[in-house]
């Protein structure tokens, strides 16, 4: 299996440093062509500081090298992947392409893997998400994740090929509940950063993880996903992690709303726009989303927080 990586940012080049430490020879896609010559010349990456990035890793602004391979991970934003996706089709069609990012298309209302089968129909769509920080991964700390392929016999060969001795892979056929627990989580670290910065208290955080849990089960089991997804790796292991870490950008990006503070636009925030896309979910399929509607309109500046705070609280009391 010839695996490419599509995405030189913190995620793409951290799987790229740990399969290539796995042996792969790995050919990795960056942006922008002046970057991809840094990172190809220095061997590092700004974004993973003191990482070094294996030899067997080539790293390049063309694109026809990674089009070479079979499997390409597709490290890049959720927003920009249906553009990417749309634009390059011939060369992806009959891949293996597997979403390695988190989040609700705003314009298709779907996550990744259903956004790839959609778009390349000739494609094997798959998604590899769950708690992992792109500095622990780069770094070969232990590290799980799911792999979801509705088709169990690639994602068999997927899982084989992508796992390591640091990153170790878990395997279901459930390819909507895989993408949609990375995505829902995001929204909940927005709202846990939120809780934190605004000073309401550790017991505030873990009210929101809690129920925001059946929060994001409520979407995700009306859209298709099994249970069972949303209680592992993906749903709940990453809701855990994101909701309690400052490596977080999800997370840090509600502390800047939290406390009033600036927050640097160029950062990735899949959950702001993910938030967005859940309103509207919510809305047509009338699932009562009240976390993830109160942080979209938080990213809107639509309310404040002690609005939003006295929203979540005056709802009507209810059985558990
Ligand atoms: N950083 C992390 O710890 C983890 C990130 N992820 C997911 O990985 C995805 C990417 O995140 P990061 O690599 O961390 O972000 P990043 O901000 O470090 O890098 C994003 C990369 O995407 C590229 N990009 C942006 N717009 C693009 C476009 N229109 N077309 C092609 N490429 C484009 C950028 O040039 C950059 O190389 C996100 O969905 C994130 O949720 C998942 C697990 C861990
Ligand atoms: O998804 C992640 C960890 O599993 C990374 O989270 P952030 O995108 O919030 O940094």
């Amino acid at each position: 299996m010839k695996i490419g990586i599509a995405g030189g940012g913190a995620f793409g080049t951290a799987l790229a440093a740990a399969l290539a430490l796995d042996g792969h020879d790995i050919q990795l896609w960056a942006r922008h062509a002046e970057a991809a010559s840094d990172m190809q010349n220095t061997r590092s990456n700004p974004k993973l500081p003191g990482v070094d990035l294996p030899q067997n890793i080539s790293i390049s602004g063309e694109l026809e090298p990674l089009f070479i391979c079979d499997t390409i991970l597709l490290a890049i934003p959720a927003q920009t992947l249906p553009a990417f996706l749309t634009e390059h089709l011939a060369h992806l069609d009959g891949k293996n392409l597997v979403a390695c990012c988190k989040g609700i298309d705003l314009k298709r209302m779907t996550g990744p893997a259903s956004t790839i089968r959609d778009i390349v129909p000739g494609a094997v769509p798959a998604m590899l998400t769950g708690p992992s920080f792109a500095a622990d991964i780069a770094r070969g700390l232990p590290t799980a994740l799911t792999l979801g392929c509705a088709d169990d016999e690639m994602g068999a060969m997927l899982q084989t090929a992508l796992s390591t001795t640091s990153l170790r892979i878990y395997r279901t056929t459930d390819t909507v509940g895989a993408e949609l627990g990375g995505a829902l989580k995001n929204v909940m670290a927005i709202a846990s950063g939120i809780a934190i910065g605004a000073k309401l208290g550790e017991s505030a955080r873990a009210a929101l993880i809690t129920r925001g849990f059946p929060e994001m089960q409520r979407l995700a089991l009306a859209l298709g996903a099994q249970p069972e997804t949303l209680s592992g790796l993906s749903g709940f292991g990453d809701l855990v992690l994101t909701c309690t870490s400052d490596q977080s950008r999800n997370y840090r990006y509600g502390l800047a709303i939290g406390t009033g503070s600036d927050f640097d636009q160029n950062t990735t925030v899949e959950g702001a726009a993910t938030a967005r896309a859940v309103r509207q979910l919510a809305s047509e399929l009338d699932i009562d989303m009240p976390i993830c509607t109160v942080v979209a309109d938080l990213t809107e500046n639509k309310t404040d927080v002690a609005t939003a705070l006295n929203t979540l609280l005056s709802r009507p009391l209810k059985e558990e």
